[in-house]
């Protein structure tokens, strides 16, 4: 039984899939250029592997992966994915890349359906794969792709089997999104027993909205590395969301990570550009209302200390604060704006600058500062020169 040291410690490293898992989703079709520009800034975050692609799969692939591993490899893990078949792991060997991601799935449903085999011989795929590939001098990551849908004795002794050839992680994916937190944590539990001190991973896929909680519940049972996308982006309702995941994890469980948080939102922003999807407005950690407020009884508790409606500050993930005006507001928040733009009134005129900007809001208007404005030099007793 090797020692489980790395469970002990709090450090967790943060296996980046947005140019693979990312991209497979339906519609995204990065070029070689925007993979590569979407990795450099994954290497400045300070994600500790960046899984380039699936370079067996396209010349493109294989070209990205190349070009990713020239210009970032020096600063971080490139790694790519491969079936458990011999040319694909050649394909990945001739990129040059130092890490492979095999993966062969295990639950009784992908063995009869997709790929035809019996148990014995998906144990006998496995090891002939990942022993080939450390035969070959590289780090291998072995995925039971399907594992979370697979029986439980036969997954664990795919795990032990990997351990057995050599495999330096185990990562396990939530393929189809099938887990919730507290069933996750007992099996991820029991793999890390299973796995003889090799670091433990895990892949959780949002199809009921709990990628990020069952990634952190993960962590919470051993595992030391999470696979996750920027803006959560990947197939179907994507996968754990990278910044969701960072962020709980530092700021709710106190575990270690190695990303610069202040430059989560603009990686948001960029991915988002490149791939041409939009990041929903209410996305927790890099959405545009993520800390926008309108209610008067928030604005007044954020103005007096943030701290009152904000777990944390949109200074520390690069995100923005953002006050509104609406049918909610309240004084303090309406005093406070008009302050920033030197308009200063009597509590009296504010009250009536109030009423006109709920009156315009529910009649549909989406009430701006320059509307508040023009209302305050409407009402005000006072020449306003602004
Ligand atoms: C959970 C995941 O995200 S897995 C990763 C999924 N990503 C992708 O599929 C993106 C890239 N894929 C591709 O470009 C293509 O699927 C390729 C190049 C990998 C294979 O293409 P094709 O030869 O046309 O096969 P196709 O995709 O139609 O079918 C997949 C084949 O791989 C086999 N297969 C699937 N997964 C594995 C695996 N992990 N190990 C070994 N064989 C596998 C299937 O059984 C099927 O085999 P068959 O063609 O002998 O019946
Ligand atoms: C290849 C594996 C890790 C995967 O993407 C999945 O199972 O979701």
């Amino acid at each position: 039984m090797g020692c489980l040291f790395f469970v002990d410690s709090k450090k967790v490293r943060i296996f980046d899939t947005t140019l693979r898992d990312g991209e497979q989703a339906p519609g995204i079709d990065l070029t070689i250029e925007q993979k590569v520009r979407i990795a450099k800034q994954l290497a400045e975050l300070g994600v500790d592997v960046i899984e380039a692609g699936f370079p067996a799969a396209s010349e493109g692939e294989f070209e990205s992966t190349k070009r990713i591993l020239d210009e970032v490899g020096d600063k971080v893990e490139v790694i790519g994915l491969s079936r458990a078949v011999k040319q694909d792991i050649d394909r990945t060997i001739d990129t040059g890349i130092a890490s492979i991601h095999v993966f062969i799935a295990t639950s009784d449903i992908h063995l009869k359906y997709k790929l035809k085999m019996t148990r014995e011989q998906v144990l006998d795929r496995i090891y002939e794969s990942v022993r080939y590939a450390k035969d070959h001098g590289l780090i291998v990551e072995y995925s039971p792709e399907d594992a979370t849908r697979t029986e439980e004795e036969f997954l664990l002794k795919a795990v032990k089997t990997a351990v057995e050839a050599g495999a330096d992680r185990i990562n396990i994916p939530d393929t189809v999104g099938v887990m919730h937190p507290f069933k996750f944590y007992d099996l991820i539990s029991k793999v890390v027993k299973a796995a003889d001190g090799r670091i433990i991973s895990v892949h959780c896929h949002n199809d009921f909205g709990l990628a990020t909680a069952n990634s952190i519940a993960g962590v919470m049972a051993g595992a030391r590395q999470v696979h996750v996308t920027v803006n959560g982006i990947g197939e179907r309702a994507g996968n754990a969301s990278l910044e969701e995941v960072v962020m709980s994890l530092k700021k709710l469980l106190g575990y270690e990570v190695g990303v610069k948080t202040f430059m989560l939102y603009e990686t948001s922003r960029l991915v988002s550009e490149l791939t041409g999807v939009p990041v929903p407005y209410f996305k927790a950690i890099v959405g545009e209302n993520a800390f926008g407020h309108e209610s008067g009884i928030h604005v007044h508790g954020v103005i007096e200390n943030p701290f009152t409606y904000e777990p944390i500050s949109p200074e520390e993930v690069g995100n923005f604060r953002r006050i509104a005006l609406g049918k909610h507001s309240g004084i303090h928040g309406l005093k406070k704006l008009l302050s920033e733009q030197g308009i200063e009134l009597s509590d009296d005129e504010l009250r009536e600058v109030l009423k006109e900007i709920k009156s315009l809001a529910e009649s549909g208007h989406k009430v701006t500062v320059d509307d508040a404005k023009a209302i305050a030099i409407k009402v005000s007793t006072k020449k306003i020169n602004v």
